[in-house]
């Protein structure tokens, strides 16, 4: 079968943003500049980039101004270059006068439209902010070492003090780049880092993630590194395996998913990650669950009411699912299933399904309450958040390592399934060993029902490629997190479907 909604993914491109030190940025760099490209050309890529992607971020949000804290290497001089193409009013705070800079940054300085207004200045109080700011911080990049200046730690104070919302260039300044510690106690609290050539390690580890909020990489046209500490999931990793539909495809082709959902305590999971599904792209969905949910269906879901003694999925459900099962290219379950001693033979019941089997929720604490009975080999995708992945470990005998990375890994290879862990920067890790940390999503996505969205998208991404289950996990893990993110205050899992599918939209060529 010759599926259209996703690309076939290459395995071997060189696509994947790979995660990388500070000594490597600095020599792919120096490859870049000895190979004719100037220094400042790679600066003016990276400022312009980065105006770019703040300008996206700000979008429908209303600030006044935009206020650059510039320092004095070249993460100033980036800073420079967001200042002149950012589109805003700008008022630029410098740690020392521009006619000072050296390099790169004397350039961008060189460059700097008349208009926009430079302060020098020694510390900053909170009356330098105002309510409608927004703070670009160039103070610091990856030549940071040390303890912070006390006046950098004043600025860096002030600023996170200001409430105004934080775009960091390259690392948040006072992160280490390589280790992901504020080595100091301080550190920028962005809301967004828009980082340069490749992503540092620093971003993903220790108080990396907390520092850097979301992640955008802007492509500046360094060579691709030799050696790497990981993968990091970006847009350009989704562009690449996101393709329209072909004109001439039909429902069945797009994917068949069934969803095993629901239960008299939970019927709202069932919903969530039914719409999810739909709106994902799978062609058709079926719901099997045991108790009709209360909540609104939409129209084009099949639903059907399984048998069962008690309103949750039990063995008298099994020859329901059975034939639904051979009807599906693909199934998730557990999302409100309820924790229930029926549950186990339903586990067993749906590990028979031979093509890919998304497992969230209390199918994963079934899993763990009756781990003998765990079968798959292959094509499983597991969603557990911090606590369902503890239980796991605890039944499998799988070591809780305290980095997540690892721990994803150590789960994978154990239950021979696509891990994906939960959590800032979810890890999703494939048996084989590999693995790659998400960029996207905000803390609006730790809300109730947000798990069963996820269960969805990836559920509907497995039915339409089912071929790739570890690619078509980090691509639905990149898509919820970008629908978080687009959602104002006051975001419910009930909005993500649509955000999602917008995100789908945007990223498709
Ligand atoms: N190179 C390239 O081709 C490209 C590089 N790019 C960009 O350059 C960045 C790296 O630039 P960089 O190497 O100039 O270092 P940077 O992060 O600006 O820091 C230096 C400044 O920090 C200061 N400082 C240091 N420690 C300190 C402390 N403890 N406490 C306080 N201050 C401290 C130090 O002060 P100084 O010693 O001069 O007094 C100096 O002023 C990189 O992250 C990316 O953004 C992009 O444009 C793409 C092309
Ligand atoms: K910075």
């Amino acid at each position: 079968m010759i599926f259209y909604s996703c690309s076939e993914p290459n395995a071997n491109r060189s696509f994947f943003m790979k995660i990388i030190r500070i000594d490597t940025m600095r020599k792919l760099e120096q490859q870049a500049i000895a190979s004719g490209v100037p220094g400042y050309e790679l600066m003016r890529r990276a400022g312009e980039g980065a105006a770019r992607e703040i300008r996206a971020f700000a979008r429908g949000r209303e600030f006044g101004r935009a206020v650059v804290l510039a320092g004095r290497g070249n993460n100033g001089g980036d800073a420079l270059v967001v200042a002149a193409r950012l589109g805003l009013p700008v008022t630029i705070y410098a740690t020392g006068p521009l006619n000072e800079l050296r390099g790169e940054a004397a350039e961008a300085a060189r460059d700097l439209p008349e208009n926009i207004e430079v302060r020098v200045c020694d510390g900053l109080t909170g009356r330098d902010f105002r309510r409608d700011d927004l703070i670009i911080d160039g103070l610091l990049g990856t030549g940071f070492t040390g303890e912070l200046r006390p006046r950098f730690r004043n600025w860096i104070e002030t600023a996170n003090r200001s409430g105004c919302p934080i775009a960091a260039l390259d690392l948040p300044s006072g992160i280490n780049g390589d280790t992901g510690k504020a080595d100091s106690g301080l550190a920028i609290r962005a809301e967004l880092t828009v980082t340069f050539g490749c992503p540092k390690c620093g971003l993903f580890r220790a108080d990396g993630p907390a520092a850097s909020g979301r992640l955008r990489l802007v492509d500046i046209g360094v060579p691709e590194p030799e050696e790497s500490e990981g993968e990091a999931f970006f847009a350009a990793d989704a562009e690449e395996l996101l393709h329209r539909p072909a004109y001439d495809t039909y429902k069945n082709l797009r994917g068949r998913l069934l969803i095993a959902a629901g239960s008299s305590d939970y019927s709202g999971a069932a919903v969530l990650c039914s719409r999810a599904a739909l709106r994902a792209g799978a062609g058709i969905v079926r719901l099997a669950t045991p108790v009709r949910p209360y909540a609104a269906l939409p129209g084009a879901l099949i639903v059907r009411e399984v048998d069962t003694a008690a309103g949750s999925f039990d063995k008298e459900s099994i020859p329901a699912l059975a034939e639904m099962m051979q009807q599906s290219d693909a199934v998730a379950a557990g999302s409100g299933w309820s924790q229930c001693r029926g549950s186990a033979a339903v586990l067993s019941a749906l590990q028979e399904f031979p093509g890919p089997l998304l497992l969230d929720a209390d199918a994963l604490n079934t899993a763990a309450r009756e781990p003998q009975r765990w079968l798959r080999h292959g094509k499983t995708v597991i969603t557990p958040h911090p606590g369902e992945a503890k239980r796991l470990a605890e039944a499998f005998g799988v070591p809780q390592f305290e980095d997540r990375t690892n721990f994803a890994l150590a789960l994978a290879a154990k239950l021979d399934a696509v891990t994906v862990l939960k959590g800032p920067h979810t890890v999703v890790a494939d048996p084989s060993g590999r693995w790659s940390l998400n960029t996207s999503g905000c803390a609006a996505l730790a809300t109730a029902g947000s798990g069963d969205v996820l269960a969805g998208i990836i559920g509907a991404l497995l039915a339409g490629n089912p071929e790739h289950p570890f690619e078509m996990a980090k691509l639905g893990v990149f898509l919820h997190g970008l629908a978080g993110e687009t959602g104002k205050a006051g975001l419910i899992a009930d909005d993500l479907p649509e955000f999602a599918a917008e995100a789908k939209a945007r990223l498709t060529r």
